[in-house]
This record gives structure tokens, sequence and C-alpha cells, in this order.
């Protein structure tokens, strides 16, 4: 039974067919290209080769430009192939996957279409029976086929044989592709997880963030002072708050300009960062005002990180004009919350600019 191509497909039809960049695809989505030889494959071509008593049975997959061999079982006697498991030229399974339908072949040196294949000329092989493997969307991705060396005839049986356990080598081929989709679609789905927490993040710093300075804002100084008192109050530790306002910035802008006091606003934060621990919050409060929590910190530490800001700003430099701070600073006591924490500390900050500014004074 000679079930040979009617017309049979030409070269250039043939490469246009391996080539289309769909079929490649999915053969690609298989996960099984290059893979190592696998029992449940192993299994399927043993067992047609037992059956049919073809000397070569074998699943390949048609990548671009090879074939690759996937599970290759031989009948006794038969010398392994050994070596690469690609096969490269011109093969039956090409016409095969371009028709999509099954070829069985009895003796190819007496079809004209069929006898300058590479493998028929070198002796490979003389018979073939082959069922195409397509996918749900009919693409072929390779073939499930019996060859053998010498004139064969297929019987009816070889021939249910080979289309039976094709049927199942594709369903396992099937099951792979979903697998790696599934795979696909997980790893898609982490991957926007990861986008929006991502953005989840960067919004979360931007609604907290000063965009002149970049310090920490008044509602995120809020949101950390709450959470300093609640640790005060569970491990009974020391909260201190300085409370910082540029001397006389109304006459930095009208000397220097308004984008000459946002530079002065921009380098005092750089001083206050410079001067602050990481577990101490600084923030930008209003507009030429700022505010440090300094978590574990008493009455005498607040002073000292204030005098240093102070001194920090007052050394500058300063090219355009002299620029100083007046701080003030609050140690919180017992059964205080933090609205009069904040006034203490703004108080002693009123303090420090009647008495002449420059200066830090405590609550
Ligand atoms: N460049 C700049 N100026 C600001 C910003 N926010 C507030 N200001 C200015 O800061 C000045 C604050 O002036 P005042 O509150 O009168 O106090 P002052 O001149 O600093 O004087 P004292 O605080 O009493 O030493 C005003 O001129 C505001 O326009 C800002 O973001 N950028």
């Amino acid at each position: 039974m000679d079930l040979a191509l009617s017309p049979p497909a030409d070269d250039v039809s043939i490469h246009t067919a391996l080539s289309d960049p769909r079929r490649l695809e999915a053969v690609q989505r298989t996960g099984l290209l290059d893979s190592a030889p696998e029992e449940t494959f192993d299994r399927l071509t043993r067992l047609a080769s037992r059956l049919t008593g073809a000397p070569v049975v074998f699943v390949s997959l048609l990548d671009r430009g090879r074939d690759f061999h996937m599970s290759t079982a031989l009948g006794p006697g038969v010398a392994t192939p050994g070596g690469s498991r690609d096969q490269m030229g011109r093969t039956f399974c090409h016409y095969v996957a371009v028709s999509k339908t099954p070829l069985v072949i009895e003796d190819a040196t007496l079809l004209p279409v069929f006898r300058d294949l590479p493998g028929v000329k070198a002796g490979r092989v003389r018979a073939y029976a082959g069922m195409p493997l397509l996918t749900e969307d009919g693409d072929a991705l390779g073939t499930f086929c019996a060859l053998d060396f010498a004139p064969r005839h297929w019987t009816e049986q070889d021939i249910d044989v080979l289309t039976e356990l094709g049927q199942s080598a594709l369903r396992e081929i099937r099951l792979r592709i979903a697998l790696q989709q599934a795979a696909s679609i997980n790893l898609q789905l982490v991957e926007q997880i990861q986008r929006v927490d991502e953005l989840n993040l960067r919004l979360e710093e931007l609604a907290t963030t000063d965009p002149l300075t970049g310090l920490r804002n008044r509602r995120a100084f809020d949101a950390h002072m709450a959470q300093e008192l609640a640790i005060v109050q569970r491990r009974g530790t020391a909260l201190s708050l300085l409370m910082l306002d540029v001397d006389h910035f109304k006459r930095v802008n009208d000397s220097i300009g308004h984008d000459g006091g946002d530079r002065v606003l921009q380098a005092i934060a750089g001083h206050m960062k410079a001067c602050a621990r990481t577990v101490d919050v600084v923030a930008r409060v209003g507009g030429e005002e700022f505010a440090v929590i300094l978590p574990s910190t008493g009455e005498a530490g607040a002073h000292e990180v204030g005098e240093r800001i102070r001194k920090m700003v007052e050394a500058g430099p300063w090219p355009e004009m002299p620029v100083t701070i007046s701080v003030g600073t609050a140690t919180l006591v017992e059964g205080e919350d933090a609205e009069r924490l904040y006034g203490r500390a703004d108080a002693a900050l009123y303090a420090a600019k009647q008495a002449g500014r420059n200066r830090v004074q405590q609550a």
C-alpha cells in the first residue's frame, strides 16, 4: 500500500511550510526540543517496533533546519545510530508534516519523488510509514514513524499500531504544551504581581515624600510619629522631637529669588540627613519648617543633634548669602501625645526665634 502525496509537495513549498513561524513556535512550546530521552515516549516507540517488527521507530519534532528525534527504538540486532539525534536534509517526515496526512511507502527507490532523498540514497531507509503529530490548531509538530532498510509491505495492523501509538505520543506532547503554557501564564502572573508591588511601592514613596527636598512629607511625619509613640508606650524608651525653621527666610527669598530659596531648603535638607541616624525621621513639615523625630533620645541627645545641624547650616557654604536656622527641642514626658509634644517643640522654636535666632532652645 503506497499512500504517496498527490500532487507531491515540492522543495519550495516544503521549506515554506516548515518555516512557518506559528508552527515553529508550537514546536518550541512543547519544551521537548533537545530534551533527554524519556521513558514515556521510549515505551511507545519500543512497543511500535516490537508489534510491527520495524527495525527503526522514532518520534521526530521538526525544528528549524533539523529533525530532532526525541525517541528512537531499534529492533533486535539493529546497530544504534549513536551520536547526534538531529537529522539534517530532506526527509519523509517533511512530506508528512506538509500534507498533514499519513505517508506509507513500501519501496522508495521505485518512486521518483522519494528516491533522491538523502536517507534513501544512503541506504538508511527504503520503506517508511509515518503519522503526523498535529496540535489542536492543526500545526504539524513532527511525526511518529517507522522505517525499514528493505522494501516492506506495511499491513493494516502495522498502520493501526503506528496510528494508535502515535496518538498516545501526541496526547503526551499536547499535555507538555499545556503544562508549558500554564507555567508561562504563571510566570506572567508573578511578573505582573511584582510590577504592581513595585508600582504600589513607588506610589507609597510619592505619597510620603516631599518632592523638593526628598525628605518625608507632613503625612509621613505624622504616621511615623504615631508609630514611634506606640513603640515608646510598649518599651518605655525615650523620644525627642526637633522643630527647625530657617531664619528670615522671607529675606532669603527676596534677595536670591524663590529658586534660590528652594536651593537653600534643599541644602538644609542635605545637612539634616547628614546629621541624622538611620532610625531618625527627617521631614519637611511646612514651607521652611522641618522636623526630626529622634527615637531612643533624651534631652541632652536632642540638644546635641539640634546643635550639630545648626552649626552645619551656619557653616554653609552659602555662596549667595548667610543662612541660619533656629531649633526647638522637646522630649516626650509620660502621658503626652503627639500633638502636645509637637506643640512644646514648636513653642521652643518660637522661643529660639525670640531669643535672637540661630540657636537651639529646649522646651
Ligand atoms: N523658596 C521657597 N520659599 C518658601 C517655600 N515655602 C515657604 N516659603 C517662604 O518662606 C517664607 C517664610 O517667611 P516667614 O514665615 O515670614 O518667616 P521668616 O522670614 O523665615 O522669618 P522667621 O521665621 O521669623 O525667621 C515666606 O516668604 C514664604 O514665601 C518654598 O517652598 N520655597
